[in-house]
């Protein structure tokens, strides 16, 4: 029997897809495996217990990564999963800064009872009126699910579409449209473009890229769109180019006491993935990885561990270990079971920075003093069996 706990309220078609050998639990501190979605748990205590953490959407700053890490607690993201929810909002985020659309609606709304109103619409319109997306520039910072589904689509609406990421992925490269031009460095597409868009994770080298220096290097009037964390952007220095004047619009996802309210900037309260269809999609997800690793020790999509699979586990047992990235600890488990007689079936060892897994298939049973013994080796962060 496996315990789930869910910090923020997470979509049913995916946690349907739990069985009858788990439970929802109320309390974080008895669970096996935590879903997430925005709740910061840097605070949080955690219990030897906890074997997952599954965060039903892209970005894990809310996640002490490596704190995880260290207690051998496995972290998932659902790459990908809510990228169709984001761009649309992106797009009508580009629409809504091209014309005062939002101050026309609020007009009608504020002369609702005016029985005059479809005539003194003629004559006020003007005020709102704005500008066209065909044949703007579009600059996008980061080309992984989210920046390519933009860029792609932003090609549809006659934009000349300029793609920043110097990590871009085999796989995201080959999705994006040939039409796009490829800025070799962020100036050129700071220099260029009339609206840009951030779609990176929040790191420490990401945090404030778009502030007093970055925006000197931008055309006057330019726009910026940030669906993808606030601490991006330099809150004070976004406040001072929007009431200078030098940039147009600042379009956002994130409220913050700084922007909101401030002319010129747009703010949304984080919308960018509620929708329907992007929740069940970063449920059925973080459900997914979840059970595959609790049930087979498999770990897909980790941000915090290699990803590893040795498919289904059949018969015997299933010992799996995490542990410090360092030499000798394949040799130290293979001896402990050799000593103990046991004999490895299949097994498998994956690496990413510091830290490491191995999975090992067992004929037989494992006893409890080889897991121990397992467990006590230098290095090793967490061992399981499964049954
Ligand atoms: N508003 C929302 O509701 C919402 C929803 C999903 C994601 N997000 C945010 O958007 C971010 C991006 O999401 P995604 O699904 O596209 O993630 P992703 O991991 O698929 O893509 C991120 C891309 O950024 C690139 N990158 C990293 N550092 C860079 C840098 N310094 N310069 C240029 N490119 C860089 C990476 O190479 C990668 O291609 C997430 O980290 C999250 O913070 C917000
Ligand atoms: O869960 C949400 O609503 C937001 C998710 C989003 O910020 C993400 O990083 O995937």
């Amino acid at each position: 029997m496996y315990k789930y706990n869910c910090l923020n309220p997470i979509a049913h078609v995916g946690l349907e897809k739990f069985d009858e050998s788990y439970v929802k639990t109320e309390k974080p501190e008895e669970a096996d495996a935590i879903l997430v979605r925005s709740a910061s748990m840097h605070e949080m205590e955690f219990s030897g217990n906890l074997k997952v953490i599954a965060r039903a959407g892209a970005g894990v700053n809310n996640i002490p990564l490596e704190k995880c890490a260290e207690k051998g607690i496995v972290v998932f993201n659902t790459p990908g999963a809510n990228a169709n929810g984001v761009k649309e909002l992106v797009i009508a985020g580009m629409l809504l800064a091209a014309r005062d659309i939002i101050g026309g609606i609020n007009w009608v709304q504020e002369n609702e009872e005016d029985g005059d109103i479809a005539k003194i619409t003629e004559k006020k319109k003007k005020a709102f009126a704005g500008t066209e997306l065909e044949g703007k520039k579009l600059g996008v910072i980061g080309l992984g699910a989210i920046g390519v589904l933009v860029a792609n689509a932003a090609t549809h609406l006659g934009m000349d579409v300029y793609g920043y990421d110097p990590y871009v992925s085999v796989d995201a490269a080959w999705k994006l449209s040939r039409s796009i031009h490829h800025a070799k460095t962020v100036d050129e597409l700071y220099k260029e473009c009339d609206y840009i868009t951030i779609h990176v994770p929040a790191l420490d080298d990401t945090k404030g890229m778009i502030n007093k220096d970055t925006i000197s290097l931008m055309k006057k009037n330019v726009v910026i769109l940030n669906f993808a964390r606030d601490l991006l952007v330099n809150g004070e220095d976004m406040v001072d180019a929007l009431v200078s004047g030098r940039v147009k619009g600042y379009v956002t996802d994130f409220p913050t006491p700084e922007v909101a309210g401030v002319k010129g900037a747009i703010v949304i309260p984080h919308l960018g993935a509620s929708t329907e269809e992007s929740e069940d999609n970063c449920a059925k997800m973080a459900v997914k990885e979840t059970i595959d690793y609790l049930e087979n020790g498999n770990i897909t999509h980790s941000v915090n561990y290699p990803d590893c699979d040795m498919g289904k586990k059949e018969g015997g047992s299933r010992i799996t270990i995490l542990h410090h990235n360092k030499p000798n600890m394949l040799g130290q488990f293979t001896a402990l079971l050799a000593k103990a007689d046991m004999n490895i079936s299949l097994m498998a060892n994956k690496s990413r920075k510091e830290y490491a897994y191995t999975m090992m298939d067992i004929d037989g049973d494992v006893s409890k003093e080889v897991e121990e013994e397992l467990s006590r080796i230098e290095g090793v962060l967490k061992v399981r069996v499964i049954l």
